[in-house]
């Protein structure tokens, strides 16, 4: 018998749960989430379930009068960025991709690719992810985004400056021979990384279902695959490893630890350093759109409502504390936003190039 993980681990582990729980989609009355595998829904009746599923509807019903619809709200959520400089910064699983078991598989549709591409023929528009840069680059496929791996700590965006993108940071070319200026503020990390993420690749072989994922400047801890009654041990072989190196940190994620180094930069750090590169700190005239569904995308949340202008949009099917101002269901949603930020757009330019002084409607 394991003894139970440090008291913090304990509540981050239920966080944990609460962060992904099951819900059920009311018109199957089947798990809809994937994790299912950690629950035992055998054990719940029928009449369990449609009450479970009334309960879930009606708390986010409620919850959404907080944090409302960013698709049904668009009009008025654009009004504000009427004649600005919309940039569009976007998080990638759970956001652009369905959240599934296996982290390899977290593939985005090629209509999500095509509307994403589009927002960037439009907007300036970054991917923000917690995965390693080039991994998520793998799965994303254009070039003519700006990324932020490692939950910020690897940026990359084109070197040629003549479209107003003047980062400080290390001029390399990337795999197609292209320039590009690479800013990594814990580069100094790596050869701790690698090291971490060997020793826990060892140390939880013995935990069926883990997984360790080096994510470059972080290194994630998989329990989705894992069965509840294992989370703690699972915890306390990452807390052990951790008390070896102060310099690191633990945070959590949606069914994830996440190791990582100890300095101030987050997703909400590199939105400010993208911003600026772009040359759109510290301006009004820029409507910064964030999307996101885990933990960490609130430090980009926070730091959009301190600026007071552009907008933080929560992925989430069930009600979550948050920062953000609005919300989207899924990955659907998300889509079906970013088609409308693009209709939006197209008819802002033909009202321009027509002279009419009214607001485009969606
Ligand atoms: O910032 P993100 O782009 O959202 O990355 C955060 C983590 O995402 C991935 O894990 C999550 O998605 C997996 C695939 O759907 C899922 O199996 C896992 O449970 C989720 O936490 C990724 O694998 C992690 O490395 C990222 O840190």
């Amino acid at each position: 018998m394991h003894k139970q993980p440090g008291g913090h681990l304990l509540t981050w582990l239920d966080a944990m749960k609460a962060q992904s729980p099951p819900h059920f989609n009311s018109s199957t009355l089947h798990a809809s989430d994937h994790d299912h595998t950690l629950e035992s829904p055998q054990s719940c009746t029928y009449d369990m379930q449609l009450r479970e599923s009334a309960a879930a509807t009606a708390a986010y019903t409620a919850w959404k009068k907080q944090c409302p619809s960013a698709v049904r709200m668009f009009k008025k959520l654009m009004v504000e960025a009427k004649a600005k400089q919309v940039v569009v910064f976007l998080d990638y699983d759970g956001t652009l991709s369905p959240i599934v078991d296996d982290p390899d598989q977290a593939h985005m549709s090629d209509d999500m690719r095509a509307i994403v591409k589009e927002v960037a023929t439009y907007f300036p528009t970054a991917i923000i992810s917690g995965r390693a840069r080039p991994k998520v680059y793998e799965f994303v496929q254009l070039a003519e985004l700006y990324y932020a791996g490692s939950h910020g700590m690897d940026i990359m965006g084109p070197a040629d400056a003549t479209n107003g993108f003047k980062a400080k940071g290390t001029r390399v070319k990337d795999k197609m021979g292209n320039d590009v200026v690479l800013f990594q503020p814990a580069s100094e990390y790596l050869p701790l990384m690698d090291e971490v993420c060997k020793i826990l690749s060892e140390s939880s072989k013995g935990v069926r279902g883990a997984r360790v994922e080096h994510n470059r400047f972080c290194v994630t801890i998989h329990f989705r695959r894992v069965k509840e009654e294992s989370w703690g041990a699972l915890a306390e072989k990452v807390e052990n490893v951790l008390k070896d190196y102060p310099t690191l940190n633990l945070t959590h994620g949606r069914k994830v630890l996440e190791i990582r180094p100890a300095i101030a930069w987050d997703k909400g750090k590199a939105v400010d350093f993208l911003l600026s590169s772009l040359g759109l700190a510290d301006s009004s005239e820029v409507f910064p759109v964030y999307i996101g569904d885990d933990r960490t995308d609130e430090d980009a949340f926070k730091v959009l409502k301190d600026l007071k202008h552009g907008c933080g949009i929560l992925v989430t099917s069930v009600p979550k504390e948050t920062k953000a101002s609005f919300s989207l269901r899924d990955p659907h949603e998300v889509m079906e936003f970013l088609l409308y930020l693009v209709r939006w757009k197209k008819q802002e330019l033909d009202g321009v190039k027509n002279g009419s002084k009214t607001s485009p409607c969606i």
